[in-house]
């Protein structure tokens, strides 16, 4: 069977070095449609790098990223990207910067308006459509974000650190809001909170100074770290650099050893 029939985006063997010495080593991913993956680190572990990687913004110094069997940048049309706090200084109203990355996608006429609805209907924005993004609250501005990646219906939607700096509500709001994108979209989304995305994400993966050392269901880390709260597992696992027996159990999911 072709491997890109449930498949969304692999990367192999991808590397890049800054010249402070850190960056990203020998990352491996394949994810399927429809998985929820939570990428989660300290600060600097390399989440963002990562996910830069897998958007094509960075361009490895090794390794090579596909979406949906296509190499960048024809795999710039499967995926959407909400980098960090990246809407945070934009003047433009809500609206009109909708309409904007709506032509950037190249969608017809007829798309752009039955898509333009949909994400206004979908995150709730009808109130704020009219106003500078920047002066909207830290909730409302990741929900335009999340609407401008949604427009074209990407097969796979990266969020970087989405909930950082939202209140508890904001935050449930915001997780409502993801559960109504299509269920065959595939979500890689980085935090630091890892007990936040317990019930939402289907697999983990723990970043530790650019390797991937953890990739599977967030119970395995409970098992393997043999605690009930994620949080703590995560911190058992990191601080007790628990990998190499996670390795050995023999349940790599593409990790390097
Ligand atoms: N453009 C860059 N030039 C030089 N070094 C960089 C660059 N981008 C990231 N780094 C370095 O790479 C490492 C990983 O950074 P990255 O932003 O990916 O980590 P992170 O896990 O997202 O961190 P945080 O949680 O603080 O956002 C850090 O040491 C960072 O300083």
């Amino acid at each position: 069977m072709n491997e890109w029939a449930f498949m969304v985006v692999k990367a192999q063997g991808l590397c890049k070095a800054f010249a402070s010495g850190t960056g990203i080593y020998d990352f491996n991913l394949e994810a399927d449609a429809g998985e929820r993956i939570a990428l989660v680190g300290a600060n600097g572990a390399g989440k963002s790098t990562s996910l830069h990687l897998l958007a094509g913004v960075f361009t490895p110094d090794q390794g090579q990223v596909q979406v949906c069997g296509q190499n960048f940048p024809k795999a710039q049309a499967y995926l959407g990207y909400v980098p960090e706090s990246s809407l945070a200084g934009v003047e433009m109203p809500v609206l009109e910067f909708l309409l904007f990355v709506a032509r950037a996608r190249v969608l017809s006429k007829s798309e752009q308006s039955q898509r333009l609805a949909s994400v206004i209907q979908i995150f709730a924005l009808e109130q704020v459509l009219t106003r500078p993004i920047r002066h909207l609250s830290k909730g409302y501005q990741q929900r335009v974000g999340l609407a401008q990646a949604c427009l074209h219906q990407p097969k796979l939607l990266l969020l970087d650190e989405p909930t950082d700096g939202l209140d508890p509500q904001q935050k449930d709001n915001f997780y409502q809001f993801l559960q109504q994108i299509s269920p065959g979209t595939t979500l890689i989304l980085s935090t630091h909170q890892v007990q936040e995305v317990a019930h939402f994400c289907t697999r983990l993966l723990i970043l530790e100074q650019g390797y991937l050392r953890f990739d599977a269901p967030p119970e395995q880390l409970l098992k393997i770290t043999k605690q009930t709260q994620l949080e703590t597992a995560f911190l058992t696992f990191t601080q007790q650099k628990l990998w190499n027996t996670y390795a050995s159990s023999g349940n790599l999911c593409g990790l390097s050893t």
